[in-house]
């Protein structure tokens, strides 16, 4: 017996005892494995019903049964496949996506991940995950205190500021602002009280350092639409984007928005709100992309509309359906096999044919 026709094997006994577990179920389907995944073929009639918990059930059932050797990924929805040439009774399977093995974390020093993405024009995240951002524009990185959200923030504004151009809003002032500090191209804001002078300004972030960014996500506004403006003028084809113009990237960079948003008046957190939801609805031809951390993605602190407009979304720390709600509502109770250790937790990315659902990762360890 071969490997593939020993794995497919495998795979029927695990699912016999576990999901089909009639006698007489185990001749109502068939499997087929490749190294993107495997097709579950009913044969009508069956005596199973084919439904979402059934899906998940197999899922569950398969993705313990076969890691390490292989990866499952969850999809966001139940994937059907259609053979058309096939008898009535066998022309469609239910398809659960894999990856061979693991993807496995980078460790190495910067500039090796930056050689990477000069060489693909992709931001490393794993050794076979990168972000295209203009595929998939914009990024959220959710996760409990010391999940790695900073670390992998940090890693990205130093990717990204030398990709394209970047605008830094961090409210705790404290990683990605004390990188940037040193940076004179990296445009920052900063709540006053950084610079000393101001503690105890009753004021405090929520309503002097709101106003001070929502003027500055203004002028990224502005500056979206003077470039789909250009592009309208300039550019003769239907689809298109900045690219197409010479102009670099444009990325807002903001770590725990919601601290932002604490304290400050209605009108000033309305507005702010809006100007974002503008930005990342509008912002993929003009390249203004959105990179941001928080330690949930509750719709207090961020607008659904600007959560289910982003494409990458990655949740750090312990994963359990009670935190994975908010960013991955896909998820339900299904469980993940994480990688463990620091910065790892599973990540979507949407808007790109390489990955097809929600899977495991551990973001780069930067050497110095
Ligand atoms: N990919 C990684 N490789 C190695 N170490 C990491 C990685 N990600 C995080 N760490 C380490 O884990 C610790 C916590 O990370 P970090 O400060 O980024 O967490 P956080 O989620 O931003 O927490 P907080 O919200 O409290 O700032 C840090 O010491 C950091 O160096």
């Amino acid at each position: 017996m071969n490997n593939e026709n020993q794995l497919i094997e495998y795979c029927k006994d695990v699912l016999h005892y576990a999901v089909f577990n009639k006698d007489e179920q185990s001749n109502e389907y068939d499997i087929e494995v490749s190294d993107h995944g495997l097709v579950l073929k009913p044969i009508f009639p069956i005596t199973y019903q084919i439904t979402e918990k059934l899906y998940n059930d197999i899922y569950e059932t398969l993705n313990l049964a076969l890691t390490p050797e292989l990866t499952l990924i969850r999809p966001l929805s139940m994937q059907i496949v259609t053979f058309d040439e096939a008898d009535r009774n066998v022309a469609r399977g239910i398809w659960f996506p894999w990856r061979v093995g693991k993807a496995k974390r980078l460790t190495m020093d910067f500039a090796t991940l930056y050689k990477r993405y000069e060489e693909s024009g992709r931001i490393p995240i794993m050794d076979i995950i990168d972000w295209d951002y203009r595929k998939s524009p914009h990024l959220i990185v959710t996760g409990v205190s010391g999940s790695g959200k900073s670390f992998f923030l940090s890693y990205l504004l130093k990717m990204c500021s030398r990709v394209g151009d970047v605008l830094v809003i961090d409210p705790k002032s404290s990683d990605l602002a004390r990188w940037a500090r040193h940076q004179p191209d990296v445009d920052t804001v900063l709540p006053a009280f950084v610079d000393g002078s101001k503690i105890g300004n009753q004021q405090g972030i929520g309503t002097s350092y709101l106003q001070a960014v929502n003027k500055r996500l203004k002028d990224v506004e502005i500056l979206m639409y003077r470039r789909q403006s250009l592009l309208y003028q300039k550019s003769e084809k239907v689809s298109t984007d900045y690219s197409e113009l010479g102009l670099k990237p444009y990325f807002i960079i903001a770590d725990e928005l919601a601290a932002l948003m604490t304290g400050a008046p209605k009108s000033l957190k309305d507005e702010f709100q809006s100007t974002l939801t503008r930005i990342v609805v509008l912002g993929r031809e003009s390249g203004v992309y959105l990179v941001m951390a928080m330690q949930s993605a509750r719709a207090e602190y961020i607008p659904t509309i600007v959560r289910d407009s982003i494409s990458v979304r990655l949740q750090l720390g312990r994963i359990n359906s009670e935190n994975t709600k908010f960013l991955f509502p896909e998820l339900k109770e299904m469980p993940m096999i994480p990688l463990g250790g620091k910065g790892t937790g599973i990540i979507s990315i949407a808007g790109d044919d390489r990955y097809a659902g929600i899977e495991p990762v551990a973001t780069p360890t930067i050497k110095e």
